[in-house]
């Protein structure tokens, strides 16, 4: 279980958020959200261990994600507001690198089958920084089929995708939950991912 506990966020001289809590337990979705500004990125750079809270304490499996630090970052896969792909590599180069620096063994194969399920199949070697923005996000995504983390940290993963992508990323993220894992995200859309009822957690100051 992931668990935040009387959480606090300070930027600058605002507090964005203060007495927050929440759980996540296995197959659950929990939504985040807040209006541009209200401290939805922050969170989740605290869930990743980017970010010390204000105040509050942040637990996996009991444990304060710091002292579990091992544990929880193999347990844990970050998709971040701006995805992190090398432009100079191939959509195919930049999942095989990404999950190599993770430690992560990946085959040709593997990655060929992830891209494809994103609908990536016909521009596996281009270099990145041909593709769309669109389906650079989706070589991001990806790498969320690869990592096989029990815990999904999700900053607007449905941002810049077209109907069908749209489709795809939440059946993605739906048969992620109903394999007992799961998912945190933010997102200004709205969210319909079959069989699935996610919590909502606002972030008000
Ligand atoms: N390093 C920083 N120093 C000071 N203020 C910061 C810093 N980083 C972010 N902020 C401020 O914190 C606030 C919240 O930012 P954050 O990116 O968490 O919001 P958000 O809810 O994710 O917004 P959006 O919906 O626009 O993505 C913003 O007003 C931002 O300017």
């Amino acid at each position: 279980m992931l668990e935040g506990k009387d959480l606090a966020c300070v930027r600058g001289e605002r507090t964005l958020f203060s007495h927050l809590n929440f759980t996540l337990n296995e197959g659950e979705l929990l939504l985040v959200q807040g209006a541009n500004g209200s401290g939805k990125t922050s969170l989740l750079r605290m869930l990743c261990g980017l970010l010390t809270p204000e105040f509050g304490e942040i637990l996996w499996r009991g444990e304060e994600i710091g002292a579990a630090r091992e544990t929880y970052h193999a347990e844990m896969a970050y998709f971040g507001h701006a995805p992190a792909v090398k432009e100079d590599l191939s959509a195919s180069e930049n999942l095989d690198f990404s999950c190599r620096l993770a430690g992560i063994p990946v085959d040709g194969d593997e990655v060929k089958g992830a891209l494809g399920h994103l609908g990536l199949g016909h521009c596996l070697n281009l270099p990145t920084k041909s593709l769309s923005q669109g389906q650079r996000r989706r070589v991001a995504l990806a790498r969320l089929m690869l990592v096989k983390a029990k815990l999904w940290i999700l900053d607007e993963p449905l941002t810049a995708l077209d109907q069908a992508a749209l489709q795809l990323v939440q059946n993605l993220i739906g048969e992620h939950l109903r394999q007992g894992g799961m998912a945190l995200m933010t997102t200004h859309q709205p969210v319909m991912i079959t069989g699935i009822v996610p919590k909502t957690l606002p972030l008000t100051p």
